[in-house]
């Protein structure tokens, strides 16, 4: 099958810099791609790499959509090599044209999937769970102040980025926001790999003490693998793996190796969706979708991807914290119509 193919990268500032212990990020930049079949139907892709999580960097994306010229065909989408696990991740996503836009109404044939997209508490319909959404707090002492306003929202899931400020003055924030939260609620901690041997046996001692902790995410580098696998047996709170599973292959060794506590799939570093959809239906692993902070495309098809391969009930971590100050559908439009 023949498509006409345009892209167009993107810039967009976040509206808060996203700190993390990896430091701070304060520019989402991707590519969005569409397709026109001979009947005049559009799909639309993304592509948002993360090369500090072991994407592929934008310049390679970009010069990959350049090399293409005006038309593809599915031959080539299906032989991206797995070195460009976005563009496989984007170029796949927009053959899905059940998803288009006509005249910037964003469109969906899936019932109220968009509505999905935005009210943290609604479901998404798939064949056997419905799902809910997480929501990251801002890092430190913000958090205190932010969280009920999420839960006013609707949200129950909070992540909470850790590794940020020094380890005694965030355990003492943490004991006053897991005494303040709700005790239904449940709290993700992500250190973004940043912690040592010692700081990560420290923070599961005290995650042991709270029923609220979901999980503790990447505590360590990833090439500590064996040394994660030791915490994964030693606590009661669940690790998960994020890091370390950012893309497939990375994923089918820490399966091969043996891990079988959480993983972290962000769809749109991981690779193709094609191949994920056969490993995750060969193994029956405990998988929690994750955003890469993408725009209404990518995120749209990252969730029908975590609605058909989500069988437990973990909440995506797609939760909308309005991450950008434009409205996504202006913004497309004016991408579109106004390339730079
Ligand atoms: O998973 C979520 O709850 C939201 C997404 C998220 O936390 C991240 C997205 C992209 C890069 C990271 O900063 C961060 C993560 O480490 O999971
Ligand atoms: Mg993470």
């Amino acid at each position: 099958m023949l498509y006409q193919f345009e892209f167009r990268p993107y810039r967009r500032q976040f509206k808060r810099a996203l700190s993390t212990s990896h430091g701070n990020w304060d520019i989402r930049e991707g590519i969005i791609l569409r397709f026109t079949d001979d009947k005049g139907a559009i799909g639309w892709g993304e592509i948002a790499p993360i090369p500090w999580f072991g994407s592929e960097t934008l310049p390679s994306a970009i010069n990959f959509c350049r090399q293409l010229g005006d038309e593809i065909t599915t031959e080539t989408i299906f032989s991206i090599p797995s070195k460009l696990p976005s563009c496989q991740f984007g170029f796949e996503s927009a053959l899905n044209f059940g998803f288009w836009i006509l005249d910037f109404g964003l469109k969906a044939d899936f019932p109220n999937s968009v509505e999905s997209a935005t009210n943290p508490q609604s479901k998404i319909q798939n064949l056997k769970s419905k799902i809910a959404y997480s929501c990251l707090l801002p890092a430190g002492e913000a958090a205190l102040h932010q969280w009920q306003t999420l839960w006013q929202q609707g949200y129950r899931t909070f992540k909470w980025k850790i590794n940020v400020v020094p380890i005694q003055d965030e355990i003492k924030i943490f004991a006053k926001l897991i005494q303040a939260l709700p005790t239904s609620a449940k709290l993700r901690l992500d250190a973004n790999a940043g912690l040592n041997w010692s700081a990560a046996n420290e923070w599961l001692k005290v995650c042991e003490n709270y029923s609220q902790i979901e999980f503790l995410e990447q505590p360590l580098p990833v090439e500590q693998f064996d040394a994660m696998l030791d915490l994964a047996n030693r606590y009661s709170t669940p690790i998960a793996l994020d890091e370390s599973v950012a893309t497939l292959s990375q994923l089918q060794t820490c399966y091969e190796k043996g891990w079988r506590s959480i993983f972290v799939i962000k769809p749109g570093i991981v690779g193709s969706p094609r191949l994920l959809r056969q490993f995750c239906q060969q193994h029956d692993i405990d998988v929690v979708f994750s955003s890469v902070f993408e725009t209404v495309i990518g995120r749209q098809a990252a969730l029908n991807l975590a609605a058909e391969l989500s069988h437990r009930d973990r909440a995506v971590g797609f939760g909308v914290n309005h991450w950008f100050n434009e409205d996504e559908e202006t913004w497309l439009e004016n991408l579109w119509n106004n390339p730079h």
